[in-house]
């Protein structure tokens, strides 16, 4: 059975898609995104799933397809930043490499403010992010095996910093 080389995890903003894309480059492996394997599978995009069939929809896609990409993908995985609300996508990420990245509010809030519409942002993006901050800490140090800080750090050096902390804690 395969099972993916790294999986990256953290709130909006933290750069899954941006260092997950650099990562499977240096790794020479492809890049899963499940926010990606969701919009395939619904026909449309993520706002949409929220406005057409809300968030509890949403959250049914997005368990379903973490299960898949688990199963099937052997390169990097970037996860939904809600996927860890889910009990048994906790549990099934336990003991795979998993890596959170981590980022500062107001870091965070600059870097989607310029970037593609987040439904869960879309009106008050300061608040709703330290609001998902709070809530979900717990969940991602739970699932990690290490944290990378990635708020002074460009994009090819949070995944250096990610392999790196992969090689000091390794399975
Ligand atoms: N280390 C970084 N330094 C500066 N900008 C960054 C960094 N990482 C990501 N960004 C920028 O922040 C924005 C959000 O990054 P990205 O889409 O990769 O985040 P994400 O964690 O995948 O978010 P989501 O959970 O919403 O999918 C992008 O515009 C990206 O270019
Ligand atoms: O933090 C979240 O709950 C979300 C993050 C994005 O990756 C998408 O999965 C969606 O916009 C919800
Ligand atoms: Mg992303």
């Amino acid at each position: 059975m395969s099972a993916p080389a790294v999986v990256l995890v953290g709130p909006p903003g933290s750069g899954k898609t941006t260092v997950g894309t650099l990562l499977a480059e240096r790794l020479g492996v492809t890049l899963r995104d499940t926010d990606a394997d969701v919009e395939a599978e619904a026909g449309k995009p993520i706002p949409e799933i929220f406005l057409d069939d809300g968030e509890p929809a949403f959250r049914a896609l997005e368990a379903a397809a973490v299960r898949r990409a688990v199963a099937e993908h052997d390169g990097v995985l970037s996860l939904g930043g809600g996927a860890v609300h889910d009990p048994e996508t906790r549990a099934l990420l336990a003991g795979l490499p998993v890596v959170f990245l981590d980022v500062a509010l107001a870091e965070a809030v600059r870097r989607v403010g310029l970037d593609v519409p987040r439904p869960l942002l879309a009106i008050n993006p300061r608040q709703r992010w330290r609001a998902l901050m709070e809530e979900r800490r717990p969940w991602y140090t739970e699932v990690a095996r290490a944290v990378v800080e990635t708020a002074e750090r460009t994009p090819d050096e949070v995944a250096t910093a990610v392999i790196d902390a992969l090689e000091h804690h390794p399975a």
